[in-house]
């Protein structure tokens, strides 16, 4: 019998049904609901990793005006055509121009003008002979610089617009937010970017042996260690994590609490009471009144009990209790949910394929998220499974790098055999 049939018959008695839904599929119908419209005007400091909702207009040509790429003389370039005989040409020094002054006195032939690296070329000058290749006499009163090669056009100049023309795309919206954006953003005087707002996540544990981290241990009772988890992840995905009063376990209470979450906040994520148990509230309350249930089982495992639904467009995660289910199952759904609400447009883990570095066996026909550990040897890339990987163990999360897969075809997969692996978030990228 093949697991999802266990599990429907098991839960005959109870007023929903399982639909086992492919990950693809699941993962695409969750995510097409993740609301993209919500912005917000923020700070240049603070906009690092946001995500562009508008695409960005260069205000003014830059560089503004023509540039000085070095210290030394500004001069016009036919002035020096008779170095060529091997003539020091000498020019008389009309003005001295540092970084951030415009030069009133046009370059004349026979002129020229000291100039800062940096510093706006004076009109008439086409040319930057760089200070090392002058040497100076005075003559009086006067100052005048001798240059020994003749310099072409344009040499040691930037012109206006070089980087970037007046009303040119400098970045588009959709693009995420780092320390070169800020540059050219700073450098046009964006001060303020629209970006995509960060969505608001409540989170909700459920289960009466749950108890608090700073509680002491009681017998039979955990502590609650996966709204923490969650609250990480939720971070790391971009979102901002509130942690709400657990659930009860009377289902019209917890439903009229999940319902008010959701109203509040973008987006609910609750873990554990999704199973077939007698205090599995989840399955219920996400069939129950207005709530559009979308999946409640996956052929996956872990998290095969990885439920979700829809009330007024606001996204409802289910996850499992057991901590290696429900940190799969926030991976593979709920961060991709968040990431498009984001803005960004790669909402999925990154996907490499690596060598198995140990025979995995599979016990069933579902697709299998194994953590793994990436390194690289003999320039290949190893991916080794994690010794513990059951949905219950928790140990390992904190080992992995990568979820390894194993297709639901496979019965097992054996060392050598190429694999593909979801890279997890901040290794290896
Ligand atoms: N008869 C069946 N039993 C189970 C089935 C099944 O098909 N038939 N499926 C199993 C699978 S697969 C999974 S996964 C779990 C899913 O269970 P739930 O999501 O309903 O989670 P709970 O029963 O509430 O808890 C499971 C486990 O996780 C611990 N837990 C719960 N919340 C937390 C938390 N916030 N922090 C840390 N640990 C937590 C809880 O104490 C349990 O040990 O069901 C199987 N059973
Ligand atoms: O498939 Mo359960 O949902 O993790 O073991």
């Amino acid at each position: 019998m093949s697991e999802h049939n266990a599990i429907d018959d098991l839960s005959h008695h109870r007023k929903f049904k399982r639909r086992p839904m492919q990950v693809t599929d699941a993962q695409e119908l969750a995510v097409s609901y993740a609301a993209t419209g919500l912005t917000e005007h923020i700070r240049l400091q603070e906009s690092d990793g946001r995500v562009l909702a508008a695409d960005m207009i260069a205000p003014h040509p830059f560089p503004a005006f023509a540039r000085s790429g070095m210290d030394g003389y500004a001069i016009r370039s036919a002035d020096t055509s008779r170095c060529e005989l091997g003539e020091t040409v000498w020019l008389k020094v009309v003005d001295e121009i540092p970084c951030g002054y415009v030069s009133s006195i046009p370059i004349e032939s026979g002129t020229a003008s000291r100039i800062m690296t940096g510093a706006q070329v004076p009109e008439g000058a086409d040319a930057v002979v760089m200070l090392e290749a002058t040497e100076i006499r005075h003559e009086g009163s006067e100052t005048m610089v001798g240059i020994k090669r003749p310099l072409a056009p344009g040499k040691n100049i930037t012109p206006m617009g070089f980087e970037l023309q007046e009303g040119d795309l400098i970045l588009r919206k959709g693009t995420k937010i780092g320390p070169g954006e800020i540059s050219v953003l700073a450098t046009f005087g964006l001060h303020q970017v629209e970006v995509y707002r960060k969505p608001v996540v409540g989170i909700f544990s459920t289960g009466t042996e749950l108890l608090d981290i700073e509680s002491p241990l009681e017998p039979g009772k955990i502590r609650n260690s996966n709204t923490y988890m969650l609250a990480s992840q939720i971070r790391e995905a971009g979102g901002v994590p509130v942690i709400m009063e657990a659930i009860p376990d009377r289902i019209e209470l917890a439903k009229q609490r999940v319902e008010e979450a959701l109203a509040e906040y973008d987006l609910v994520v609750t873990t554990g009471g999704v199973s077939v148990g007698d205090y599995d509230i989840m399955g219920e309350l996400v069939t129950s009144g207005s709530m559009e249930m979308l999946f409640n089982k996956v052929t996956m495992r872990p998290g095969s009990v990885t439920t979700a639904a829809v009330k007024d467009g606001k996204l409802l995660f289910a996850l499992s209790g057991n901590p290696g289910a429900c940190y799969v199952g926030f991976l593979l759904f709920v961060r991709p949910a968040i990431r498009k609400m984001l803005g960004m447009e790669q909402f999925y883990l990154k996907e490499w394929t690596a060598e198995l570095g140990a025979d995995y066996a599979k016990v069933n026909n579902f697709t299998r998220f194994v953590r793994g550990r990436l390194e690289v040897q003999g320039g290949k890339l190893i991916a080794t499974p994690a010794l513990l990987d059951e949905s219950s163990v928790m140990i390992t999360i904190k080992d992995s790098d990568c979820l390894i897969v194993i297709p639901p075809e496979l019965k097992g997969a054996a060392k050598g055999q190429a694999v593909q692996v979801l890279v997890l978030p901040g290794a290896w990228t």
